[in-house]
């Protein structure tokens, strides 16, 4: 049995975490916290999420003392918090010999020169950077397994790698393009006028200037086009990607690539079916679906997951399992 601490589980993605790892027969919850200043500590979970009536657990804030607790007590943090928050976090309890799974981006890129034009902050942190390992579940096993420090993808990422990371040997030199729908919850539970109840529509943002291209680019291998759009639903990504794959490609061959999921629970890949973000709501998949013109090469990919599940805390999950043996 490993004992998890929950920062940020006021939030969305620590709120859903919460309620994964307190279903989990394997995992105790060592505490949930929010910052010391929170308008919600003390406040029990299942007040803010009446779904969660089995979670008595009460939001406790998170003060020296009980960072203290913590680190005599838990296994593992799960930093459900702002990148700039997760970076100090991190290695202050990594360094206490906890196991850390960070949803932020803050340890994603090997290069700490990516930070300050990505997050808006000089990474402080190079020791435990050069420690930790990118979060895909199911390309990045063994070193999941290996480090104790895992930066968990973003939503975007895990939904476009997992579709193109199959297909690199097979692309020609054209840049995949990768146009890709958010729900609202992408942008976290914060008041925010983009994303209040009158403004959400259907829209582009961050176009061409997306901290989100250079995660997929990095670790590709390969150069993207990745427009991100807010839509007006709460959960769930769609991700439609085109691509040119070589002139000899023929679409044996793409199943072929495909099949690396054979064996992968939570991956489902189908040829000329596509998938629709309600199928992956409230789930941990990943629904892959394909279609290949095979006189002009390109491909068509939808890519679908659930932004909060499969684009965080699941995928958080399933490196906590992957990372203990579970
Ligand atoms: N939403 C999504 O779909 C995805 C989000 N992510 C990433 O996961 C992280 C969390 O995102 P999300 O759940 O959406 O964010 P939210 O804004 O919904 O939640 C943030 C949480 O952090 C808490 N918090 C803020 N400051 C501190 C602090 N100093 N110490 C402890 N807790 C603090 C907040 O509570 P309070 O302010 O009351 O203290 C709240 O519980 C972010 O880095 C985000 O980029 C990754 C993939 C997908
Ligand atoms: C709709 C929306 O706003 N989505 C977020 C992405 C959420 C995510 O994956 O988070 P990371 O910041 O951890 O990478 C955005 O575009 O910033």
């Amino acid at each position: 049995m490993k004992n998890i601490a929950i920062i940020g589980a006021s939030g969305y993605t620590g709120a859903q975490i919460t309620q994964l790892i307190n279903a989990d027969a394997n995992l105790d919850i060592q505490g949930i916290y929010v910052s010391e200043a929170s308008l919600d500590k003390y406040k029990p979970l299942s007040e803010l999420y009446p779904s969660y009536q089995d979670i008595s657990l009460k939001l406790q804030p998170l003060t020296q003392q009980a960072k203290q607790h913590i680190i005599a007590t838990a296994d593992a943090v799960v930093l459900a918090t702002d990148h700039a928050v997760s970076l100090a976090l991190a290695a202050e309890f990594h360094a206490q010999k906890l196991a850390v799974f960070d949803l932020s981006g803050a340890y994603r890129f090997e290069d700490a020169a990516q930070y300050p034009k990505w997050y808006g902050f000089e990474h402080t942190q190079p020791q435990l950077l050069a420690q930790a390992v990118y979060g895909l579940a199911e390309w990045n096993k063994e070193q999941i397994t290996q480090s104790s420090m895992v930066a968990v993808p973003g939503c975007y990422p895990t939904a476009s790698l997992l579709a193109l990371k199959p297909l690199t040997d097979l692309f020609a030199g054209s840049l995949p393009v990768i146009n890709a729908v958010s729900g609202v919850t992408g942008a976290g539970r914060k008041a925010q006028l983009h994303t209040s109840f009158c403004e959400v529509s259907l829209t582009p943002y961050g176009v061409l200037g997306h901290r989100h291209q250079p995660e997929i680019a990095t670790q590709l291998g390969h150069e993207v086009i990745f427009t991100p759009h807010l839509g007006n639903f709460k959960r769930g990504i769609l991700a439609t990607i085109t691509v040119q794959l070589k002139a000899d490609t023929t679409a044996e061959q793409i199943a072929k690539a495909f099949s690396v999921y054979d064996d992968e629970p939570l991956v489902h890949v189908k040829q000329n079916l596509f998938p629709k973000v309600d199928d992956v709501v409230h789930t941990t998949q990943c629904h892959i679906g394909w279609k290949y013109d095979a006189n002009n090469h390109h491909i068509v990919i939808a890519s679908a997951i659930d932004n909060l599940m499969k684009g965080a805390a699941s995928q958080g999950l399933q490196c906590i399992k992957i990372h203990f043996g579970l």
